[in-house]
């Protein structure tokens, strides 16, 4: 096993996995592996987001940001928890910590037909009015993060010595979120709550995450001595890192690593910072059981057996998300 610390996180190109040789995608596999066993996230080029979507997404992302408090409390659905549509500030807060995070965000979710039976296991997506582009450009943005998504988990399977399409059934129509977020400007640094953050440090729930490129610094991963390294995707790139589903899944064999958004130093707090995470879920019924090959004798089994519906409930719950 790797013990090696990084000073930043490794970049890999996807397409060396997906449309390389044997050598290419064996070596392809073997650096996300040895990078998900050390450190818990890579950058990667080569997937199936364009620049050019990113950059519409953001721009549709941001006029609805714009809209009015009241515009915009007018997709926050008491009875959606967040799930879908708008979130507002001071709902959320990360795991074990009590000051809200200082953003909002925007949350949207499967696509599913109409005759499919989860049809009725998720709630329909909200589509601001104000902002028709937006219904498009998040379908298309979502669709082609998950796509990618599964090209890394058939990497992640094979690593672990799982047949390449271990994962496929169970994202297939999976619960994932595509999370739009506007850290919003900082007013007045001296009112602020002691220990308020953009993103309070955190594990995140699912699978994996594919973060694009934010549009300002902030993002940091702590490192296993303790430092926080700084983090930024080139334009190009996707930030793809192990949640908390995954850890449990391989008893801690791939890493969920914690990390924080912080905030902007005094020059640059009068300035929003937009972000747009795509939580990778499975299906509620996927099993997280630990798998017999990740634990032994060194690695005794950590987590209770438990299903990702079961997982996701609870940590909404502690996070303030959870419909009551
Ligand atoms: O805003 C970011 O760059 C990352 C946010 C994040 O870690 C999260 O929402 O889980
Ligand atoms: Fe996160």
């Amino acid at each position: 096993m790797s013990k090696k610390l990084y000073d930043e996180i490794p970049s890999l190109n996807l397409e060396d996995f997906t449309n390389g040789t044997e050598e290419t995608k064996a070596q392809f596999v073997k650096e996300l592996g040895e990078a998900y066993n050390n450190i818990g996230f890579v950058a990667i080029k080569g997937h199936y987001l364009s620049n050019e979507l990113s950059q519409k997404l953001y721009a549709a992302v941001e006029k609805f940001f714009n809209l009015s408090t009241e515009q915009k409390k007018a997709y926050e659905k008491e009875e959606l928890a967040g799930q879908r549509g708008y979130t507002s500030k001071g709902k959320e807060q990360a795991k074990g910590h009590k000051v809200p995070d200082l953003k909002e965000f925007y949350q949207v979710g499967q696509f599913v037909p109409d005759d499919h039976e989860l049809k009725k296991e998720y709630p329909d997506n909200l589509w601001p009015s104000e902002v028709p582009e937006l219904a498009e450009l998040a379908k298309d943005a979502y669709q082609k993060l998950e796509k990618t998504g599964f090209e890394m988990l058939r990497a992640i399977a094979i690593y672990l010595g799982l047949d390449e399409n271990y994962f496929d059934s169970e994202v297939t129509y999976g619960n994932s979120i595509l999370r739009a977020i506007h850290y919003p400007p900082i007013e007045n640094p001296e009112d602020l709550p002691e220990d308020a953050v953009r993103a309070a440090q955190h594990g995140d729930i699912n699978l994996i995450t594919l973060l694009m490129g934010a549009s300002a610094d902030g993002l940091q991963v702590l490192r296993r001595d303790g430092e926080w390294i700084p983090i930024t995707a080139l334009p190009n790139q996707l930030v793809v890192n192990v949640g908390d589903m995954l850890a449990r899944l391989t008893n801690d064999k791939l890493k969920s690593t914690i990390h924080r958004v912080v905030n902007p130093a005094k020059e640059q707090m009068k300035s929003s910072r937009y972000s747009i995470p795509f939580f990778m879920h499975p299906k509620s019924s996927m099993d997280l059981t630990c798998l017999d090959s990740c634990v032994d004798t060194d690695n005794p089994k950590k987590y209770e057996d438990m299903s990702a519906g079961e997982f996701l409930a609870e940590r909404l719950a502690e996070i303030g998300l959870l419909k009551k």
